[in-house]
């Protein structure tokens, strides 16, 4: 019996985040939260026929609450997407304070779920939902996640026009770092199967994966960011994540995560210097069970694209760090 709930449940990757959960089996409740539009949502998705009892929630009478009760896995895709022009962090302003009153509900209702961020800038979004959950006595960090398989699914599937490889999900790619342009950082040298990429192509395939999500948001000219792939990313963690607590075994993605309380994660933290950092983390029942450490076996390209990475990154975290110590509790 799991429970899931969504966060920003009407948007553009909430709806169709919602749906693939809805669908899925893995999932006995689906509670939906917006400021808008849920009860439509939630009638509309009730019609299919998967076991999943869904519900749907405004801000009235204690909706947050009511949503987030007995929740297993709460996943965050509330706040603005960009337009041309924007970097994820001009998303800071608005986004800093959904997330951090989304988080404040999580920590008094269901301080043990599986807490997924998607809002962004994630690599700010993440930092100021550990504060707050620090500061509420309930932060477990093997259970907040910031999301960045995006990045991967991108890494694996423009790769295989660089590697004549015809199914994109046969390649495993590595992106570690963080979720936006500079900070997000392919490991190519560590793909499964192995890769021959050429040499003038490497910087292109590179550059596309850090600034795959411009592509979209040009494309979309004004009407907003990626939301279909990355509600397909968004749920393909939370399959994973809710796998891997069930008892499967040997599920590993790369996630955005507060180093200190994952075993693994002090290596990577004397490595980086940063606190928070994207790397390959086992799965298990209690959430994020193991970082592993790509660190020791980039080679010099990737090493030269982590420092990029690493100066980027801790400008982001201190943002949210103190933003979350500087904004007074609703
Ligand atoms: N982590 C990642 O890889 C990615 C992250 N994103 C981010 O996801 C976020 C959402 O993107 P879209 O769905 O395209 O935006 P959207 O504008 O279509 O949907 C956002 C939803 O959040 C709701 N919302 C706003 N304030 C809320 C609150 N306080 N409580 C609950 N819901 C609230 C809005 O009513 C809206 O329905 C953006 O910040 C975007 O940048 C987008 C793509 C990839
Ligand atoms: O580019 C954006 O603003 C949305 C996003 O995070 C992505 O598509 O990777």
């Amino acid at each position: 019996m799991v429970k899931a709930v969504v966060l920003g449940a009407s948007g553009g990757i909430g709806q169709p985040l919602s749906l693939l959960l809805k669908a899925s089996p893995l999932f006995s409740e689906l509670a939906l939260y917006d400021v808008v539009n849920t009860p439509g949502v939630a009638a509309d998705l009730s019609h299919i026929s998967s076991p999943a009892k869904i519900t749907g929630y405004l801000p009235k009478d204690d909706g947050l609450k009511n949503t987030l009760t007995g929740a297993d896995i709460v996943v965050i895709p509330a706040g603005i997407p960009r337009k041309p022009g924007m970097t994820r962090d001009d998303l800071f302003k608005i986004n800093a304070g959904i997330v951090k009153g989304l988080i404040e509900g999580c920590a008094q209702y269901c301080p043990k779920a599986f807490i997924l961020v998607i809002s962004n800038p994630v690599n700010s979004t993440v930092p100021i939902s550990a504060e707050v959950l620090k500061a509420a006595g309930v932060f477990d960090a093997k259970r907040l996640f910031g999301v960045t398989t995006l990045d991967v699914v991108r890494a694996e599937t423009f790769v295989q026009e660089y590697s004549g490889k015809k199914n994109p999900s046969e390649a495993t790619v590595p992106v570690i770092g963080g979720h936006s342009g500079e900070t997000i950082v392919p490991l190519f040298s560590q793909a499964t199967p192995k890769l021959d990429i050429p040499k003038e192509k490497y910087q292109d395939l590179v550059k596309r994966v850090q600034f795959g999500g411009d592509e979209v948001v040009q494309a979309k000219d004004g009407a907003g960011s990626a939301t279909l792939s990355m509600a397909y990313a968004g749920f393909r963690f939370a399959e994973k994540l809710i796998k891997a607590a069930n008892g499967e075994k040997g599920i590993i993605e790369p996630t955005y995560i507060y180093l200190d309380g994952v075993a693994g994660g002090d290596e990577i933290k004397k490595h980086t210097g940063l606190d928070y950092f994207s790397v390959p983390v086992e799965l298990g029942p209690n959430g994020a069970e193991k970082a592993i450490n790509p660190l020791t076996n980039v080679d010099a390209q990737e090493e030269e694209l982590l420092k990029a990475a690493y100066a980027g990154l801790k400008g982001n975290i201190e943002k949210g760090i103190e933003f979350a110590h500087n904004t007074p509790q609703k």
